[in-house]
């Protein structure tokens, strides 16, 4: 009997052992998936709720093997970043990517895109077929080094799909990179000036001004708090494969409340004369340059090779309003629409306005570009009815005419059209 009770003692004894090792396994292996899903989860965190066209997950295609979930670092290193983010140190959503993906992906920085006041930018191929743009700032720079934190912290609470948005970044081995996506067409700059590129024709480049001041747009009105761009040019819209623009390089971008009053930035030709002289920016010098921007692409000329003045000898004959086709770029051997032209050009003499209040806001300017091409998509849509209707006119008389033809030959001229 005793041996009996000692042996049922043993067993609730080990019974007991076992569910609390259990126990303790399953809460290892619950607190292993939450640091897990925080580490790796980077790419589908919400970055942004609100703003017109704001995507607000991360797209899966930019987590690949190079994303660190599945990169070479070690697991407690991840256990880590991953405590860190859920810890609110690094919430933004953007992927870390290791030094050496990229340097594998870009041919050990060999694929040189171009160079700007950053540093240098590379085209980075990754083993998962995903292309990206490494851009490496240049660490002599002091700028470069708060440019860079200012870049992370601000696009990685920003998404648009007019805007070129930060997939990733690396710190390590002393650099410090961003990665974009790769916009594959280059610059609205290289379209327009480089002689090697096929002119732009109209209907694209209507198209990019409303791509652009959607992604301004977004900037002024969606993010919060609003974030000035501060460097609006042609050679930062890039274009993608369907030609479609973002806007890029927020190098120069603040928000509104932090940066109030710097020394004086952005780029010669498309700088606002009103910050110039007040030295405050404010949503309404990026709507001057979006003006110069909007010009530039109505007369394929550069503004910092004299664009506004000739704009001003074209505003006298037209007041503002009408008139606008001594401006237009030559390489459109006239094939554009006037109306859309004159349109298009008002709306940019307003963004020029010398005084900022008079100015239309970003979200002006998107709801008459937007009517714009909603236009023409109309017109074109009319016409083409307009033909189906001839088309289906004319399948309709051929047996009737002939039908009565046969009938007599009197009544024939009743049919034509
Ligand atoms: N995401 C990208 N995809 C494709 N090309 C890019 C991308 N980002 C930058 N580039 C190209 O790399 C070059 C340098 O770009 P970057 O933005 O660093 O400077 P920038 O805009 O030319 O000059 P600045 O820095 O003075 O404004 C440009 O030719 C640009 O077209």
């Amino acid at each position: 009997m005793s041996g009996e009770s000692s042996g049922l003692i043993i067993g609730i004894s080990i019974g007991v052992m076992i569910g609390v090792l259990l126990a303790i396994l399953a809460f290892l292996c619950v607190w292993y998936h939450r640091i897990g899903a925080s580490s790796s989860g980077a790419a589908s965190i919400p970055i942004r709720e609100n703003g017109v066209d704001s995507c607000t997950i991360l797209s899966d295609s930019t987590l690949g093997s190079e994303s660190p979930t599945k990169s070479g670092r070690n697991g407690m290193s991840f256990w880590l970043d991953g405590f860190k983010k859920s810890n609110g140190v690094s919430m933004s959503g953007i992927l870390v990517y290791p030094y050496k993906d990229l340097q594998k992906a870009t041919g050990n920085f060999t694929t040189l895109i171009g160079e700007g006041a950053f540093g240098p930018v590379y085209k980075a191929q990754m083993s998962t077929g995903e292309t990206l743009a490494v851009k490496v700032l240049a660490m002599d720079s002091k700028q470069g080094e708060k440019e860079f934190q200012t870049e992370v912290m601000l696009l990685g609470r920003l998404h648009h799909r007019n805007l070129v948005n930060l997939v990733g970044y690396c710190a390590e081995k002393g650099q410090h990179m961003l990665i974009y996506v790769y916009m594959s067409k280059g610059s609205l700059a290289f379209h327009l000036y480089n002689e090697s590129y096929e002119p732009l024709d109209w209907d694209v480049r209507v198209h990019i001004a409303l791509d652009v001041a959607r992604g301004l747009e977004y900037l002024h009105d969606g993010a919060v708090p609003p974030v000035i761009h501060r460097d609006i040019k042609s050679s930062n819209i890039l274009l993608d494969h369907s030609m479609r623009a973002r806007v890029s390089d927020f190098g120069l971008s603040r928000e509104e409340m932090v940066d109030k009053h710097a020394a004086i930035r952005g780029t010669f030709g498309y700088l606002d004369p009103e910050y110039i002289s007040t030295r405050t920016f404010t949503k309404k010098s990026d709507v001057y340059s979006f003006g110069v921007l909007l010009f530039e692409l109505i007369a394929g000329r550069n503004p910092q090779q004299g664009l506004m003045e000739y704009i001003e000898l074209a505003a006298m004959n037209t007041e503002g309003k009408l008139g606008w086709e001594e401006l237009v770029d030559a390489c459109l051997d006239g094939n554009f629409d006037v109306q859309e032209l004159n349109e298009v050009a008002a709306l940019a003499y307003k963004c020029i306005g010398r005084s900022p209040r008079k100015r239309p806001s970003m979200r002006d300017i998107v709801q008459v570009l937007s009517r714009v091409v909603k236009s023409r998509h109309n017109k074109k849509h009319h016409k083409k009815s307009l033909s189906a209707t001839t088309d289906e006119v004319s399948i309709d008389m051929t047996p009737v005419s002939e039908h009565r033809r046969e009938e007599s030959t009197e009544s024939s001229d009743t049919y034509q059209v």
